[in-house]
């Protein structure tokens, strides 16, 4: 088989694996891999092609919300993947506020491949905000969401105009929303 196809189709399975008992936060609780898979797919309707950007893309939750290590990934996936992975994770044993300010900070000086992420990433989240949010967030914390979202995209531009368009549209949308 193709070797990129196969790192792509183990990506998922391990994926799906390590998020098997995870949910979305939504009133549905929608398997949580739902997210994983529709980010990756945000990615490849943006023309990113690079199977490590789109394999990171499905693994890029998995050592922050799951028992998986980055040396995991990397066994499993080598070190290009394991590198972009490790980019987009939290240090979960921050504070909540600290570690959300260090994704704004740390944005700027991130490689090409980790800027794509989490612009895939935030487009997935807002929008899933707007349709179908978190069971108990209401509009303040919908609002503050954006905000920081925005902070943390404006670090990441420059990379993929597609992409960039979109969360433009989504900015601006909330904007004229919340001006209602
Ligand atoms: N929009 C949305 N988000 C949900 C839902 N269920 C779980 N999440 C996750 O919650 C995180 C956003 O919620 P916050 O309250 O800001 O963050 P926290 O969980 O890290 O404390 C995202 O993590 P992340 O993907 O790691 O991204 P990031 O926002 O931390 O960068 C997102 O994937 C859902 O139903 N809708
Ligand atoms: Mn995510």
């Amino acid at each position: 088989m193709n070797t990129d196809l196969a790192t792509l189709v183990r990506a998922v399975d391990f994926a799906a694996t390590k998020h098997t008992d995870q949910r979305r936060r939504n009133a549905s609780a929608t398997p949580y891999v739902n997210h994983v898979i529709g980010v990756t797919r945000i990615l490849v309707e943006a023309g990113v092609g690079d199977v490590s950007v789109l394999a990171a893309a499905l693994l890029h939750d998995t050592i922050e919300d799951t028992d998986t290590t980055s040396s995991e990934i990397e066994h499993e996936f080598g070190v290009a993947i394991r590198t972009i992975v490790d980019e987009v994770t939290d240090d979960k044993s921050l504070e909540k506020h600290v570690r959300k300010q260090a994704q704004i900070d740390k944005a700027p000086a991130s490689s090409t491949n980790a800027k794509l992420v989490k612009l895939a990433d935030k487009i997935h989240n807002l929008r899933s905000i707007e349709g179908d949010p978190p069971v108990g967030w209401d509009e303040k914390r919908i609002s503050d969401y954006f905000d920081w979202a925005e902070k943390v995209t404006n670090g990441c531009r420059g990379v993929n105009a597609h992409m960039e368009a979109i969360l433009d549209d989504l900015y601006s949308a909330h904007r004229t929303k919340r001006q209602q």
